[in-house]
């Protein structure tokens, strides 16, 4: 800011009233002045004694002995040096005379240079403007109120798509589409971080009104490219969706997951480490690894292991929950090549076994019911071929014959084998609908789902094609064997006694309801009302299918029948077999002494095993004692102890000869487990164990004490 200090003539000297108009003259000639000022003898400021003072005077007065006082005038305005230029270089006088702080006359200016220094600083003032306006880095353009373009600075050029000079001058919109800067004009209001777009660019505005007088007379917009800044903050947000799917993908890792740093120190590790490892796993953060090394979690510190490796490092170690653990350290490096992190992939394999033991198991549970399925749909064999002897056998089959004549429901009670189905058979094909199909189906060997859609069929209710008819829908006009009633879900029970009481069946999948006439007849190795007792047999249900039950007594209680049905089973092996065999009296013995808790099945089986196993033409009682006796002799069913050995070694050894024993005897680790009163994963374990001793099932044979 300029001042009058610097614009001044300073002055050693000033007038006095001796002073004559010469020595006036002489005196603002020699410090080239145009006037001087006049004080008091006492040193006051008495006015200012100028050139022009003596022109307007006039010559013809003039006399340079004439007193200088005689030619003052008081028309004056005293200025200070620190006054600002802008603020007196319009006043009215044409010299003013100049003071210090101290309050001393220091000099005189006039109005003239007052003026010159001004608009000079102007001048200088608007430039370094200009140049500031040329070299901002943001566009910046003003129009004035009629929205005509008055100025534009070079970086406003690239998205006014036009230079400085063909934009001056131009309408606002006929130069740049977004015309938002008119708008302020005309309602005076600023308005910040307007977006918008020039090509690929994208600009940041502000606008604000110039405001003259209280009026609006234009408007300035600087607009900044922020395109780089928009690419930068979308990179941000992809690296930040990048990183929370990392974090995911580590928390919803099944294997367990540890990030290390160089040092060894634990940055990271998920929820499975805590599973696996059998540890909190939150606390492990900002420990070192070697903690969980020391505490025996691991046997060996993998971090030094990579380390010394310089590249990825996979060891097998057990934990001590027994569990199979593959340890892989994977090391990652920074940008100059030093390793800076390393990653810890910890994969249960227990797990992994179980899991494909399971699936295994699936499998083979899907295909036997795929089979069962095939059979059950294929038409069913209703030729009866029952053979009896006994009083209580004949008056069940009486029974049995008689009911076949009506269509009540009937259930069939007795023991497993003992021939509930044959009898089931025996009333379809002495019925009216003996000409009409006859399926059964074993309502406790399938999952519910299944069971649902082979009873009750599934509908259409996609409109896929894919219905499917049910056993009950399949069996219309004929009968349908239920084996195993008692085990019937209480959902399907329901819709059952719609089938029973209404003839109406629902089927599954859809509000679809079809009416069938299928004769019910079922099986049940426990009487109903126990299950109905124990609430898992609906009573409703249990009235309407017990209308007409029939016991089948268990083979022991009708031993007339033993020798009738041991001829059948001879006959029948020895024409399958083309065998001519025949049984000795004692053997027979044998047999009728025995409890045949298996029934007439179990009869079936054991005649068929003498038939093809005895060695000459007559089966022996001896033949006969080895098969039914067998496994009650079995070494195997005991322990048997014949020595001291440590406990420890006894047991071990006794877990294995289970183990494998069970795995043969039951072929899954599911039912192995059942037999064995443990979980499945124990069992999984311990033929994990026994397949590193190698003397698991395939490893070797049972030993025995
Ligand atoms: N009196 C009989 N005469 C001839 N064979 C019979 C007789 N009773 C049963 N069987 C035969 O015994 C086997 C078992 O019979 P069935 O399947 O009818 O018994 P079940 O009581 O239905 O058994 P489960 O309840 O276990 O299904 C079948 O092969 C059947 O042919």
């Amino acid at each position: 800011m300029l001042r009058v200090g610097q614009v001044m003539s300073r002055l050693s000297v000033c007038l006095y009233s001796y002073h004559t108009i010469g020595d006036a003259l002489t005196l603002m000639k020699e410090k080239q002045v145009n006037g001087l000022p006049l004080l008091s003898d006492q040193g006051h400021l008495l006015g200012m004694v100028t050139k022009e003072q003596v022109f307007e005077k006039g010559l013809e007065q003039y006399a340079a002995e004439n007193k200088a006082a005689d030619y003052l005038t008081t028309r004056f305005l005293p200025l200070k040096e620190e006054s600002v230029l802008d603020d007196v270089w319009d006043l009215p006088f044409d010299i003013y005379p100049v003071f210090n702080s101290q309050e001393e006359i220091t000099g005189v200016v006039t109005k003239y240079s007052l003026g010159q220094a001004y608009f000079q600083n102007v001048q200088l003032r608007s430039q370094e403007l200009e140049a500031v306006f040329d070299s901002a880095h943001n566009g910046i353009l003003a129009i004035n109120r009629q929205g005509i373009i008055t100025s534009l600075n070079p970086a406003a050029e690239r998205p006014t798509r036009s230079t400085k000079e063909e934009a001056i001058g131009r309408f606002l919109s006929d130069v740049i589409i977004p015309t938002g800067l008119l708008e302020v004009v005309r309602s005076g209001i600023p308005e910040f971080g307007a977006k918008f777009q020039v090509g690929r660019r994208l600009y940041i505005s502000n606008r604000t009104p110039i405001i003259k007088d209280g009026e609006v007379i234009g408007a300035v917009g600087v607009f900044q490219d922020v395109s780089e800044m928009e690419k930068v903050l979308q990179e941000l947000q992809s690296v930040k969706q990048l990183n929370e799917e990392l974090r995911t993908t580590v928390a919803s890792s099944y294997d367990g997951i540890i990030i290390c740093d160089n040092q060894g120190e634990i940055l990271r590790c998920n929820p499975a480490v805590g599973r696996i490892l059998e540890v909190s796993w939150e606390e492990l953060l900002g420990r070192p690894f070697k903690d969980l090394v020391d505490k025996g979690v691991f046997q060996k510190n993998i971090i030094y292991l990579v380390k010394k490796q310089d590249g990825l490092v996979s060891i097998l170690e057990s934990s001590s929950a027994e569990h199979s653990l593959v340890i892989t350290g994977n090391p990652v490096y920074d940008e100059e090549g030093k390793m800076a992190k390393i990653v810890i992939n910890i994969r249960d394999m227990s797990e992994i076994i179980f899991l494909r033991e399971a699936l295994e198991e699936s499998k083979q549970l899907s295909k036997k019911y795929q089979a069962e399925i095939a059979q059950m749909r294929s038409h069913q064999e209703t030729s009866a071929d029952i053979r009896s002897g006994s009083v209580i056998m004949k008056n069940v089959l009486e029974l049995a014959s008689r009911v076949s004549q009506v269509d009540s429901p009937v259930v069939l009670v007795g023991e497993q084998g003992v021939g509930k189905e044959e009898i089931a058979k025996l009333i379809h094909s002495q019925s009216k609908r003996r000409e009409e199909p006859f399926y059964k189906l074993n309502c406790g060997s399938f999952p519910y789902q299944l069971l649902e859609i082979e009873i009750f069929g599934q509908g259409n209710a996609l409109g896929n094609g894919k219905g499917k008819a049910g056993l009950l829908e399949l069996a219309n006009n004929g009968s349908v064997y239920l084996e195993d009633i008692g085990k019937m879900p209480l959902n399907l029970q329901g819709r059952l006694l719609r089938v029973l009481k209404d003839k109406m069946l629902q089927i599954s999948g859809g509000k679809e309801t079809v009416s069938v006439d299928t004769r019910i007849l079922a099986g049940t190795n426990r009487p109903l009302i126990e299950f109905v007792e124990k609430g898992l047999f609906r009573e409703d249900l249990y009235f309407s299918l017990n209308v007409v039950p029939i016991k089948v007594p268990a083979l022991r209680e009708r031993k007339e029948d033993l020798i009738p049905l041991v001829l059948f089973y001879l006959e029948q092996n020895n024409k399958r077999h083309e065998m001519d065999k025949v049984i000795s009296p004692d053997a027979v013995q044998l047999l009728l002494d025995y409890p045949w808790l298996g029934n007439v099945r179990e009869m079936e089986n054991v005649i068929e095993r003498l038939v093809v196993t005895a060695r000459g033409k007559i089966i022996s009682a001896k033949e006969v004692d080895l098969v039914l006796y067998e496994k009650e002799k079995s070494p195997l069913r005991a322990v048997t102890v014949t020595g001291v050995i440590p406990l420890k070694q006894a047991m071990d050894d006794l877990e294995q000869q289970l183990v494998t024993l069970a795995m043969e005897q039951h072929g899954t680790t599911v039912k192995a487990a059942e037999a064995l009163g443990v979980n499945q994963s124990t069992v999984v374990r311990k033929l994990q164990k026994l397949k590193e001793l190698n003397v698991g099932i395939e490893g070797g044979s049972i030993r025995k004490k």
